[in-house]
């Protein structure tokens, strides 16, 4: 268990930017829980929100596996999107944000489940520590993209046709890694992005290809901590 003194600096924006985030939860909502480090954040805050007595008609839809083992070890109660179609508010990390805010996302390897949150979310809250923005997505990260088993090399070489440098995530092991759904990740390096709609048409376009961490017009809000402070963006 880490307590707060030894965290470290980038671990503790990605708490203060998740548990701002958390403040905007409302009672009787239905929550989208995000995946990965700071969306973990959001559940623990949940939690400890609950036990206080807080908050305790809330719903989460977890994006993962891996979110909705850690909302139900804390007793966080769980939906479905068959349950609940419709999500009030999701809160999830990212791995770039650029200034219009547009993301790549996808680093934990949730990104279709996230997406399929977001677009069914009345509002997407993305929460990140100021190292994660950007002036160009593909700065700093490759573009994820799911694809199916089925076909898996056809898929790597129109990526690469792209423009791509790729490499097909690992599990444990040396595995081929494998999403919540069972197919497999491309880590897309394309360098920066000029024209990020385009890309994301391209892909879309693909059979096979089952996602990618191209998220765009899906942020409502973004919340970025920093040594600055903890700033709410808030559309104008
Ligand atoms: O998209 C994601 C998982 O698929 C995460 O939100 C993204 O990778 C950020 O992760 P972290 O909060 O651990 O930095």
């Amino acid at each position: 268990m880490t307590s707060a003194s030894d965290e470290s600096e980038v671990v503790r924006f990605k708490r203060l930017a998740a548990e701002r985030a958390v403040d905007s939860i409302q009672p009787g909502m239905v929550v989208g829980l995000g995946s990965g480090s700071t969306a973990a954040f959001v559940v623990r805050r949940l939690a400890a929100l609950r036990a206080e007595g807080r908050l305790t008609d809330v719903v989460g839809v977890p994006t993962s596996v891996e979110t909705e083992v850690l909302a139900r070890s804390l007793g966080v109660p769980l939906t479905t999107l068959e349950e609940h179609p419709v999500v009030d508010l999701t809160i999830d990390g990212a791995d770039e944000v650029d200034p219009q805010l547009r993301l790549i996302k996808g680093g934990g390897g949730a990104l279709l489940r996230e997406k399929i949150v977001a677009q069914a979310s009345r509002r997407e809250i993305i929460v990140v520590d100021a190292g994660k923005l950007s002036p160009r997505l593909g700065t700093r990260w490759p573009v994820p993209v799911e694809v199916l088993p089925f076909g898996w090399r056809s898929q790597a070489l129109f990526l690469e046709g792209l423009g791509a440098r790729i490499t097909r995530r690992e599990g444990p092991g040396g595995t081929p890694y494998r999403t919540d759904q069972g197919n497999l990740i491309f880590d897309c390096a394309f360098g920066p992005i000029e024209r990020p709609e385009e890309l994301a048409a391209k892909l879309e376009a693909r059979a096979g290809i089952v996602a990618h961490g191209l998220f765009i017009g899906l942020t409502s809000e973004l919340v970025v901590a920093s040594p600055e402070g903890v700033e709410h963006r808030r559309p104008v």
